[in-house]
């Protein structure tokens, strides 16, 4: 079945929590019609179907840490196997969170063409962040919780960035405009691939 990814085309869309990752994937969909994949919607729908495993995805979750590797990838591949036929290609939003997180991915489904690096100040991304938590009902949307994201992305995510910037095919966005202002810069990262 993986065989089905082999040739996909696969974009990372990295950055901190309240980045603007999702919000600026959605756009990508609708000029590109890619297949956006956000690995923490992934989550949150298995939360929400009160399985014994969402359960637990949960209580990881709430606290801002990272949920099992093998879980969170499972997700994804077979996400993406479900689409595979269809798909134009793949925006994998908020994965991967490590460094072994990108190297997993690329054993069993393969390599990204571009990592778009979503890049906003902290205070912005708190700002955001506690705006959305007053609507978003997401329970990892609150002071605490998003300082600890905050805190594990700048230690376990930004290395990831190092890591793709040495195989040449990072894009960084500045996200501090406003949402069209942004996507300007993801558009031109995107057609440049194309
Ligand atoms: N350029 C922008 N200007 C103002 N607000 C923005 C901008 N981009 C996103 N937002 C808002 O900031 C909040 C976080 O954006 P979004 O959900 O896209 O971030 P994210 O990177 O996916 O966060 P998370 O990792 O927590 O899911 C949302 O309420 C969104 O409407
Ligand atoms: N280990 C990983 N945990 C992940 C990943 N993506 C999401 N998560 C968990 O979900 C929440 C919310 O994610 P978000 O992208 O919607 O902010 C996050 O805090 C983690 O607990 C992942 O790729 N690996
Ligand atoms: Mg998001």
């Amino acid at each position: 079945m993986g065989d089905k990814l082999k040739d996909s085309k696969i974009i990372f869309v990295v950055g901190g929590p309240g980045s603007g990752k999702g919000t600026q994937c959605e756009k990508v969909v609708e000029k590109y019609g890619f297949t956006h994949l956000s690995s923490g919607d992934l989550l949150r729908a298995e939360v929400s179907s009160g399985s014994e495993r969402g359960k637990q995805l949960s209580a990881i979750m709430q606290r801002g840490e990272l949920v099992p590797l093998e879980t969170v990838l499972d997700m994804i591949k077979e996400a993406m196997i479900a689409k595979a036929d269809t798909s134009k290609g793949f925006l994998i939003d908020g994965y991967p969170r490590e460094v072994r997180q990108g190297e997993e991915f690329e054993k069993k489904i393969g390599a990204p063409s571009l990592l778009l690096y979503i890049d906003a100040k902290a205070e912005t991304m708190v700002k955001r962040l506690m705006k959305r938590g007053e609507t978003s009902g997401r329970t990892d949307d609150n002071e605490e919780t998003i300082k600890k994201r905050l805190d594990l992305y700048y230690k376990a995510t930004e290395p990831v960035i190092a890591y793709y910037e040495g195989r040449g095919i990072v894009r960084k966005i500045v996200s501090e405009g406003t949402v069209d202002e942004v996507f300007s810069q993801v558009a031109a990262a995107i057609d440049s691939l194309l």
